[in-house]
């Protein structure tokens, strides 16, 4: 699909309007495997509309129909007639991408899982040993250590006990975590060192206590036995890391009257901590009428340092927010931001460099320097595959009066409606040809 980009502008320092935002991509893309797994007892509802969900949302369900098709000894497709195993392209989807691995070396198909060209370089190395402890029997296409793997459907679980390490993504952890109940030994899992982006992880378990899965956690071990699913439903929120972004234009307007239906403040989304990470910024957040209200009153920064460990997703907004408005902040917790999409700290000093502002790295602390902000009249925004890179630098339109932004498009992964929702609240959107 041929990229193109848009001009984004915004007149006057005012936002006011009611935008209902798609479900987290977070929580649909577990109910979807938690699904799968039930045999049909759990159902999903508001599925979200992010590319990576709908996408995985097929997988599955394509998975479901060769897998039927063989119990019924309908061998006739060609990947299985001719033992060529069934290849599956997850693209970008990350979330996706670990919690199929685990999906897949459970499974009883032989199946290539694959992505973009990028998640070709995001690791998976860790969740595969964990997998292969297991009884999996998983071997890497191409690099040791990365995607394209082949999970060979030949599983014969050798222990129930496994540890893994928790501080490069918690998604391998959860991966291991969906599948544990369906395991005939159950799961013991033993979380080393430190644990990051550790809201995911309890999401993960909420989510399968909900569907009838129990669970213990005790210092770093987290064991789920063998057992069945409840028959029930899950009901995805709206997305808090979408909401973020409306947060963010809240901070850099004079005024703003933003409501956000369907988001309430006792979330399972970690990333729902915007309502007091943007509290230093003057928004205050009213929970009422099924969702959220957002209200800007100006008042002077004191917060010197961000801790974004448990909300990973949240630093590029909070980063170019206070880059905006010239708050030398200081932010920790950034370390698993190198492996995303792309690499967030490289694309977030290259972008910020554009208004004169740097992110300096000093050991694990990253501190902003606005002594030379300079708030130009036109900036071109890379965007580096990555949603939360456009989406993050859209505000930026309440100050710059022409803000063009590479590859619009790229928002699809967890925001398609991004663009139109701003043209609902006054921004103009122009495609350049
Ligand atoms: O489990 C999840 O749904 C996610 C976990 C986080 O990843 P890490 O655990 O790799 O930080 C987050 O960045 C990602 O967008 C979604
Ligand atoms: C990191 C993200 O997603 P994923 O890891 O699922 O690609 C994200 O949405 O910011």
């Amino acid at each position: 699909m041929a990229k193109h980009n848009i001009i984004l502008t915004k007149k006057g320092k005012t936002v006011n309007g009611t935008v209902q935002l798609t479900g987290s991509k977070s929580e649909c893309n577990r109910a979807l495997v938690i699904e799968a797994l039930s045999g049909g007892k759990v159902k999903v509802e508001n599925i979200s509309d992010a590319a990576d969900t709908v996408t995985l949302a097929g997988i599955l369900r394509e998975s479901e129909e060769i897998g039927a098709e063989s119990v019924n000894g309908l061998h006739e497709s060609p990947h299985l007639a001719t033992h060529t195993p069934h290849l599956v392209n997850i693209g970008p989807a990350g979330t996706a991408m670990r919690f199929l691995t685990a999906y897949y070396a459970i499974g009883d198909q032989e199946v290539v899982l694959t992505g973009s060209e990028r998640m070709k370089q995001r690791p998976i190395g860790i969740l595969v040993d964990a997998l292969r402890s297991l009884g999996a029997h998983i071997s890497y296409e191409e690099n040791e250590g990365y995607p394209p793997v082949k999970l060979k459907g030949s599983f014969e679980q050798q222990t129930r006990k496994i540890s893994i390490k928790g501080n490069i993504s918690s998604q391998y952890i959860t991966a291991l975590l969906l599948i544990a109940a369906r395991l005939p030994l159950g799961l013991e899992l033993h979380i080393e060192g430190e644990l990051t982006s550790r809201p995911y992880v309890e999401m993960t378990l909420t989510m399968l206590k909900q569907a009838g899965i129990q669970h213990n956690w005790q210092d770093n071990v987290i064991a789920i036995e063998h057992q069945e699913y409840a028959q029930t439903s899950l009901h995805i929120e709206p997305d808090w890391s979408a909401a973020s972004y409306w947060y963010a234009i809240a901070a850099l307007s004079d005024e703003a009257g933003l409501f956000l239906p369907g988001l309430t403040s006792y979330s399972l989304q970690g990333d729902s901590v915007i309502t007091e990470l943007m509290a230093n910024f003057g928004i205050t957040s009213q929970f009422k009428d099924g969702g959220v209200l957002l209200t800007k009153e100006p008042k002077p920064i004191f917060r010197k340092i961000f801790d974004l460990k448990e909300c990973p997703d949240l630093a590029q907004t909070i980063i170019v927010v206070c880059a905006a408005l010239g708050h030398d902040a200081s932010f920790t917790g950034l370390e698993t931001l190198k492996i995303k999409e792309t690499d967030r700290i490289l694309a977030l000093q290259t972008e910020l460099a554009k208004i004169g502002v740097k992110l300096i790295e000093k050991g694990l602390v990253y501190k902003l320097d606005c002594s030379e902000k300079q708030i130009p009249q036109r900036m071109f925004v890379s965007t580096y595959d990555d949603h939360r890179m456009a989406m993050a630098f859209a505000p930026l339109a309440t100050m710059i009066p022409e803000l063009e932004i590479e590859d619009a498009d790229v928002v699809e992964k967890s925001y398609p409606a991004f663009w139109k929702d701003l043209q609902k609240v006054g921004f103009e959107v122009t495609q350049v040809k």
